[in-house]
């Protein structure tokens, strides 16, 4: 048997693979319309009749292939075929940019969906997820799989039966957000009726890099049970405006904290009229100063956040996109409201939260595709066991990447590639002009207004726009000034006489923080061997310089040199902040897994508990029984609740409201002989329940009902007291200790006491609920 796998394996290779499928393609056009359609009836069949996928392969592929000619005119090369397999096999892909991926997918995405198991093809945002479930969905439908796009273009929120519809599809185009999303509301459902989510299988999530590491830095949070409202943001804000930088607070070089010195820390102690800021009393105030501080000094509109319709929401700081419904925890959200004066939003509780990385390891394979994985290859492999394969391009990509322009000041810079956008446009070849922030993007789009240049602006504020303002973008004389917005999977298709004029100029007035980044602008020019050229214009005011700069950067800068900069020595600062900026936010993935690992292994048994008691067939009774019997353990582990005066207590808090003690019933000193005496009136009580609730169906419920909200509420809080923890020991850097070892161990004995108050909370809402039957039967519950 071993033998033959491995002769099996070796006859597998790509290239053999290609062969095989590349044999077919006569045969399979040949097929009528008809015959072909009915492959995929034929494929299922042979699966149930123990084929594997793997087996499947070649005519799979070669079926899709026929298919994608017939419905999109489009027939996948040789490389894309190359790629499909890379995809099937659970790899990365690494194809360039404009290569063709979207079709690529088309291949693995139809062969997973096979067993009925559901594929799931994510994408780093919105736009892509429909246009590619619109423009692919049709070769899978012509297939006879079902499609659906797991994102709803009307912001509209999808109800559970959109969510079962979609979720139940062969095949969903999704983003990572949404996917998350689902996800973890999913798991807060109490009835089976409710959920709609299925064992995750096959995913194959394109732009991989920006979804599983430019995205995996910080984890998805759904918030919800509002905390009491601060009365404290509105003049901690007011105080903030009275500062001033040097003397009342401090910013590291970074831009990533700032603090109060002891001159600002007198002025709020007098401003607030309090003697000692940090003292316990004050504890909330001096956060909501320091929120407020943060607000001003590190949060920047239009860069980090816009305000649209009296709201402020949040950027994503690589693709310059909206983030739907996030929000800063823990009052920073407030703290910009205050700041920008639109109606403070209620502070919430974080009440379920994953990491990319932990959502997508529970897929049975996981792949992926993008034009920049290469650098990164070792993170993937060490995180999600995936290895990247670079698949050659179709064509010979002739775009050319000319060589940085640099500048001393911003304005110099502005000017000259203005300039340079001027002259192509004037040429009539089309621009990208990509910019670093919504703020950039306004200053451009002014000045080209000013120049009387027509100009479309992609920006968070333009995203019903986007599909229109790509489709125009290729078009000679059109220029389109965008943030990163367009720098991942847009499609510019050049408009006729184009290519003849040079093809797509971008021009990018910044580097970004990641060469992928860049590298993904560059590639919006030159797709499928089309002519093009990229070029950045980069200043040593650039944001991504000032920062991260070496000393001799800010000594220039500081001295304003006249001398000209080696352009060696400008690329190699540029190449180290970069991978300085790369480092540093694997470093921040690495520590989000961490941090993520306690809170998975959790989530994990709180999830899994809930589904059994969610799906259980039959009575709980014996649950129950078991629930009371550890609530008793729970409550006699401490040995000064022997006394008799406590166990009474215990008894009406918990057990009975109405119960009348016997002199010395409970004089025992023995933990065993206490909970004799204390079971039967459990078993009593669960009687009373059954003569009540006669329906069985109801009894269930009842039994159910009680143990889920005491797991949720518990739950809830224990996923926000691990939120503030995480903080907490972030911030307690000056202890010495490690943070990350620090966090574990309190979240593992916050964990223990979690248990411990759900099976003394489940016990309680059995015990002390009120039933009451209505009119037409129901039956409600009013938890004690
Ligand atoms: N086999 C093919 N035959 C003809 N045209 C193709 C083929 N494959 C892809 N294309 C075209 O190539 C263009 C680029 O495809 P696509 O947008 O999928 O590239 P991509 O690899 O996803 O790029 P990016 O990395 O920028 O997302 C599209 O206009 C698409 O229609």
């Amino acid at each position: 048997m071993r033998n033959f796998s491995l002769i099996k394996h070796q006859h597998r290779s790509p290239q053999h693979l290609l062969k095989q499928i590349n044999d077919l393609q006569d045969q399979m056009a040949s097929l009528s319309d008809d015959a072909l359609k009915a492959q995929t009836a034929v494929f299922k069949k042979r699966l149930g009749q123990g084929e594997s996928l793997d087996d499947l392969l070649p005519e799979a592929f070669a079926v899709v292939r026929e298919a994608d000619y017939r419905v999109l005119s489009m027939k996948p090369f040789d490389v894309q075929v190359f790629g499909a397999i890379v995809l099937h096999e659970g790899n990365i892909a690494e194809m360039k940019t404009g290569e063709g991926k979207t079709l690529t997918a088309t291949m693995p995405m139809y062969l997973n969906a096979l067993d009925g198991q559901g594929a799931i093809l994510v994408t780093a945002n919105a736009y892509l997820a429909e246009r590619d479930a619109e423009d692919m969905g049709r070769v899978y439908r012509w297939l006879g799989l079902s499609v659906a796009v797991g994102v709803s273009s009307d912001e509209q929120d999808l109800t559970v039966d959109d969510k079962k519809k979609i979720y139940a599809s062969d095949i969903v185009y999704t983003t990572n957000y949404a996917l998350g999303f689902d996800y973890l509301i999913d798991n807060l459902s109490t009835f089976p009726s409710e959920k709609y989510m299925r064992a995750f299988n096959y995913v194959l999530i394109d732009e991989v890099d920006s979804v599983l590491l430019d995205s995996a830095q910080t984890p998805l949070i759904i918030s919800g049970a509002p905390k009491v409202q601060s009365n404290l943001f509105a003049v901690s804000d007011n105080f903030i405006r009275t500062l001033k930088k040097g003397p009342d607070f401090k910013l590291d070089d970074e831009e990533k904290n700032v603090w109060l010195t002891q001159h600002g820390i007198d002025l709020a102690e007098r401003f607030f009229d309090v003697d000692n800021l940090f003292s316990v009393p004050h504890q909330d105030l001096f956060r909501h100063i320091e929120l407020a501080l943060k607000a001003h000094e590190l949060l920047k509109l239009n860069r980090d956040y816009v305000v649209e319709h009296g709201e402020v929401q949040l950027l994503d700081a690589i693709d310059g996109r909206v983030m739907p419904g996030t929000k800063l925890q823990s009052g920073q959200h407030q703290a910009i409201e205050a700041k920008e004066h639109v109606e403070l939003t209620p502070e919430t509780r974080a009440m379920a939260s994953i990491t990319y990385q932990n959502l997508f390891r529970m897929f049975k394979k996981i792949s992926g595709m993008t034009g920049t994985a290469k650098i990164s290859q070792e993170e993937f492999l060490e995180t999600y066991n995936m290895k990247v394969i670079s698949i050659a391009t179709n064509k010979p990509t002739i775009r050319q990447d000319l060589p940085d322009h640099l500048y001393l000041s911003l304005p110099e810079k502005i000017a000259d590639s203005m300039k340079r956008v001027e002259v192509l446009h004037k040429k009539g070849q089309p621009v990208l002009l990509g910019t670093g922030s919504v703020g950039m993007s306004e200053i451009y789009s002014n000045i080209l207004l000013d120049k009387g240049i027509a100009h479309n602006v992609l920006n968070a504020y333009n995203i019903p726009k986007e599909a229109q303002i790509v489709a125009e973008a290729g078009q000679a004389g059109a220029v389109t000034v965008a943030t990163a917005m367009a720098g991942r999977g847009t499609d510019i298709k050049l408009g006729p006489g184009v290519a003849q004029l040079g093809g797509l100029a971008v021009i990018a007035t910044e580097h970004m923080k990641s060469k992928r980044v860049d590298d993904q602008l560059r590639g919006r020019a030159g797709r499928q061997g089309d002519p093009g050229f990229s070029q950045f214009f980069v200043s040593l005011e650039d944001d991504l310089l000032i920062k991260q700069g070496p000393e001799w950067v800010r000594h220039y800068f500081r001295r304003k040199s006249k001398k000209i900069l080696s352009r060696h020595k400008f690329r190699s600062l540029v190449d180290k902040t970069q991978r300085y900026e790369d480092e540093q936010a694997h470093r921040t993935r690495i520590q989000a897994l961490e941090f993520d690992e306690n809170l998975r292994i959790q989530r994990d048994m709180v999830y899994d508990t809930r589904n059994k008691i969610i799906f259980f067939q039959g009575s709980l009774d014996a649950e129950i029984l078991l629930i009371a019997k550890m609530a008793f353990k729970d409550f006699f582990a401490h040995k000064e609740n022997l006394q008799e005066t406590k166990i009474v207590r215990f008894i009406l808090d918990n057990l009975d409201y109405n119960f009348v003690d016997s002199p010395n019933a409970f004089r025992s000193q023995d933990m065993k002989a206490m909970i004799t005496l204390l079971l039967p009136l459990v078993k009593k009580r669960l009687m009373e329940r059954k003569k009540f609730l006669v329906d069985f169906q109801q009894l269930v419920h009842f039994e159910r009902m009680s143990i889920l909200k005491a797991i949720d509420t518990a739950w809830v809080e224990q996923v926000d007291n691990l939120q503030q923890l995480k903080v907490a020991v972030v911030n307690r850097q000056y202890s010495q200790k490690d943070p990350i070892f620090e966090y574990q161990r309190e979240a593992a004995l916050s964990y223990a006491k979690m248990k411990s108050v759900i099976r003394l909370s489940a016990l309680r809402n059995f015990m002390l609920s009120d039933l009451v039957k209505e009119k037409d039967g129901s039956v409600s519950i009013y938890f004690a």
